[in-house]
């Protein structure tokens, strides 16, 4: 199996089926800096990314924005001074979908380049 890191995600349907609980935990083994978090009953995946000022935290948004852009699946992003917390879920299903697995893995690429 290919690492998330490396994966593109897939067009995602309405129908669209949410990951499983056995899903859920085998793939929070590669992102393990995420949380789940459940927020009015929709299952998300939070990371906050701490910076050295606003400009860096700024600089950081900015390519999770580009990442998203790329692959048409976005998330919320909060940015403050010195810290980004970005946070995946899949509106078309409510919850989550294993492309917000890819997109997390791949937003933790972004800290590297
Ligand atoms: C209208 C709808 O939001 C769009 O079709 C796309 C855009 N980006 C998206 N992003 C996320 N996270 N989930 C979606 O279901 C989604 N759908």
């Amino acid at each position: 199996m290919t690492q998330l890191a490396q994966q593109q995600c897939e067009a995602c349907r309405a129908d669209a089926p949410k990951v499983s609980d056995a899903e859920l935990a085998e793939l929070m083994t590669q992102i393990p800096d995420w949380t789940p978090q459940a927020r009015d009953g929709v299952l998300q995946l939070e990371r906050e990314f701490t910076f050295k000022n606003f400009k860096q935290a700024w600089a950081f948004a900015d390519k999770v924005a580009e990442l998203a852009e790329s692959e048409f699946h976005h998330p919320a992003i909060l940015l403050e001074w010195g810290k980004v917390t970005v946070t995946w879920w899949t509106h078309a299903i409510n919850g989550l979908h294993r492309n917000d697995f890819i997109m997390a893995a791949r937003t933790d690429t972004l800290l590297a380049n």
